[in-house]
């Protein structure tokens, strides 16, 4: 990872040009844009838009066909996805894959190893984040005990026992009633409030994309199609059109 000149103060992430392709696909073309430290960007689409390979690309599961992606002024282009974890970037997956033979907490513990810590740091640093996502009821049972609303709630603690200062989320709503929405959302208000911690979110149900963004970057056919307010990208005919016309809402996607 090599310091990169010219990166804005106060730039968390910077993502400049960047293109993949699938033996012919294009999956993602010239994607440009920043975040700001502590800024939340919900990022939308319809389905196949590319967001989930923009995610895999950030993180370094995928290495760009073209551009690059600047992270704290770092250059991390094709860096693996384990230094730049340990750099402080950090995604959740759709799909939660806990290890099922060990508890709750020992699943926690285990992301937490990622930072180096002392065993006495690392167990209260485990605990400190099951506790917070509402999970401390559950800490010693097994982790394929919990029900889906816990274990997105797992893939968050794990996540959160990383210490992110950049944290992506896949779909973080997905499969949770609305009522089991709420605290997750609380959840990732308060990590910006409290812990400065910048979100990117991948969404779908739009209520919760109103609700928590600063600004919505909306991907089609692997390009930005808009960007800006939640307001403003709703109300902006292009995305009608491509997106939001075609399942208006989605507050029970
Ligand atoms: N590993 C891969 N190999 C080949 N094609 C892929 C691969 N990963 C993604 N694609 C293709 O790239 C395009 C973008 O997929 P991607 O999963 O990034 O979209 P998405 O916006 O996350 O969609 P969804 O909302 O359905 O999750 C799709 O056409 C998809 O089929």
């Amino acid at each position: 990872m090599s310091p990169t000149a010219g990166t804005a103060a106060g730039t968390a992430l910077d993502v400049a040009g960047v293109g993949k392709d699938f033996r012919g696909l294009r999956a993602l073309s010239d994607v440009d844009f920043r975040v700001g430290e502590g800024e939340i960007l919900g990022i939308i689409g319809p389905n196949g838009a590319g967001k989930t390979t923009l995610f895999n690309v950030i993180c370094g599961a995928l290495r760009p066909d073209a551009g690059r992606v600047v992270f704290g002024g770092r250059d991390i282009t094709g860096a693996s996805p384990d230094r730049i974890a340990r750099a402080g970037m950090v995604r959740t997956f759709q799909l939660m894959r806990p290890f099922g033979s060990m508890s709750v907490l020992e699943n926690v513990s285990l992301a937490a190893q990622h930072r180096r810590q002392s065993r006495h740091g690392l167990r209260k640093r485990s605990l400190d984040v099951v506790e917070r996502v509402g999970l401390g009821e559950w800490a010693h049972c097994g982790a394929t005990e919990l029900p889906t609303a816990g274990l997105k709630r797992l893939e968050l603690a794990r996540a959160l026992a990383m210490r992110p200062k950049v944290l992506l989320l896949d779909e973080v709503l997905a499969g949770l009633v609305p009522a089991e929405r709420e605290p997750v959302l609380d959840l990732l208000a308060a990590l910006r409030e409290e812990d400065g911690t910048t979100l990117l979110f991948i969404e779908h149900i739009m209520a919760a994309v109103m609700r928590l963004s600063d600004r919505v970057l909306v991907l089609d056919q692997g390009r930005v199609l808009a960007a800006g307010s939640a307001e403003e990208v709703t109300s902006d005919p292009r995305v009608i059109e491509a997106y939001l016309g075609e399942e208006p809402g989605g507050d029970d996607d």
